[in-house]
């Protein structure tokens, strides 16, 4: 057997999701039957201070010859990465993932990828410029989960898809949590809101299903009719709900349907509803648990065969996510988050010479941008000029 590859990182930010993504990308790929890739941590580069690159390096446990950055300019400089993985609030991606690029780099960048769909366009102009890979961090999309749900879809086990229900809500109680309004939940300079945050989920169960499943030649951007109730009147939102119908020809099943909700304040499904439902005209599929991580499916067919599948994250890891003094998930201890899918398509793609994910690809990422402007355009829902610009360099 072939020895595995080892992917080279680099760590840019030293928040909340960068401990949790390097936690999960230091797990062996053996535990997931992965063998023929090895990820490593080589840098970390914090913008706030070498010293907090280091101690991140301490608190992941990463090798110790791995080199601590203050800025990010020397990280992207490093000769020694294959790979960047940005996790800045979604204001600064942009300006980073530009700053990545010119340097040559190629990028994993957290959702929400940008703040609109001209800034997605003009990174991926530049990946196409310097020939790397560009890849927006939609973890979920690359869960064996998933994979059964879309291959589920388009083995036409519950006939063509007709209506899709998705809802990724966190009761999070703003008075409390951001009170003072500086939190990139709720700060308009950090892309603040539940849309581009948490809607972007809903939005994933509802493209990764009545999109992505369709052939490439079928697949048509939807109409979408928008409500968005701000956050005390900021320019942050705290509930958006959307209708959105995907244009599909008569033969190939009709128009589909679906709504996306989210929210940061109300409480979204318990255990026992699902969060996303997929409706076709032979039955449905109940995805269940968060919308971001869900952990269970539930297949029912018009013949009356119910199929249920857990699909437990392998480990190490630390058994629940708490954001901000929530919990969005608990899962059994042990567990990994699951960040690690995303983790090996990127490697796999580097070493393969893709540039794009397989599961998410340029033209989608837009795709969804595109639908997030239209949201926000119906809503009224306005950022600051400076992480809406295309301008590169532009300081944040
Ligand atoms: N896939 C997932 O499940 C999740 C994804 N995310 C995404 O990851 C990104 C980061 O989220 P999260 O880690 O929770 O955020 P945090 O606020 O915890 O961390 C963000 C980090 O970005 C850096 N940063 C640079 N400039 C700023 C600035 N002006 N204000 C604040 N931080 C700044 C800081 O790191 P430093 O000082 O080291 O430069 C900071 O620690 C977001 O885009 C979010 O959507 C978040 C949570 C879960
Ligand atoms: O991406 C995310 O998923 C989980 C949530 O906890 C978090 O707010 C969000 O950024």
């Amino acid at each position: 057997m072939a020895s595995p590859k080892t992917i080279r990182w680099g760590i840019l930010a030293t928040g909340a999701i960068s401990v949790t993504f390097t936690k999960d990308l230091l797990v062996d790929p053996i535990t997931r039957g992965v063998s023929n890739i090895k990820h490593t941590v080589v840098a970390a580069a914090s913008s706030s201070s070498k010293i907090r690159a280091e101690s991140f390096l301490r608190e992941c446990d990463c090798d110790a010859s791995a080199a601590a950055y203050g800025s990010y300019e020397e990280l992207v400089r490093d000769p020694n990465i294959d790979i960047v993985y940005i996790a800045t609030p979604h204001s600064h991606h942009y300006q980073n993932a530009m700053l990545a690029l010119e340097a040559g780099k190629n990028i994993l960048c957290e959702k929400a990828f940008t703040i609109n769909a001209e800034q997605a366009k003009k990174l991926v102009a530049k990946a196409k410029e310097k020939n790397v890979l560009l890849m927006e961090a939609v973890w979920t999309r690359y869960f064996p989960l998933s994979v059964y749900v879309r291959e589920t879809i388009q083995n036409g086990v519950i006939g063509p898809v007709s209506r899709v229900i998705a809802d990724n809500s966190v009761p999070m109680d703003p008075t409390v949590n951001f009170a003072d309004g500086k939190h990139r939940m709720v700060n308009p300079d950090l892309g603040g809101g539940a849309l581009l945050d948490l809607g972007i989920y809903s939005l994933t169960w509802i493209f990764q299903t009545a999109y992505h499943t369709q052939e490439p030649g079928l697949r048509q951007p939807p109409e979408v009719l928008a409500a968005v109730k701000k956050y005390r009147g900021s320019a942050a939102d705290e509930t958006t709900t959307v209708l959105l119908n995907f244009p599909r020809p008569e033969s190939a099943g009709g128009d589909i349907h679906a709504i996306a909700t989210t929210s940061f304040s109300l409480a979204g499904p318990d255990s026992s509803i699902p969060p996303v439902r997929i409706q076709g005209t032979k039955g449905e599929i109940q995805v269940f648990g968060a919308a971001p991580r869900p952990s269970h499916t539930k297949l029912i067919l018009a013949d009356g065969t119910i199929e249920e599948k857990a699909w437990p994250q392998p480990g190490p890891g630390k058994g629940s996510n708490w954001f901000n003094g929530y919990l969005h998930w608990a899962h059994a201890e042990g567990e990994g988050q699951g960040m690690f899918w995303e983790a090996d398509e990127a490697a796999s793609a580097v070493l393969e010479g893709r540039k794009e994910g397989k599961y998410l690809g340029w033209e989608e990422t837009i795709t969804i941008m595109e639908v997030m402007d239209e949201i926000r355009r119906q809503g009224d829902l306005k950022y600051p000029d400076k992480i809406e610009t295309t301008e590169y360099p532009t300081a944040l």
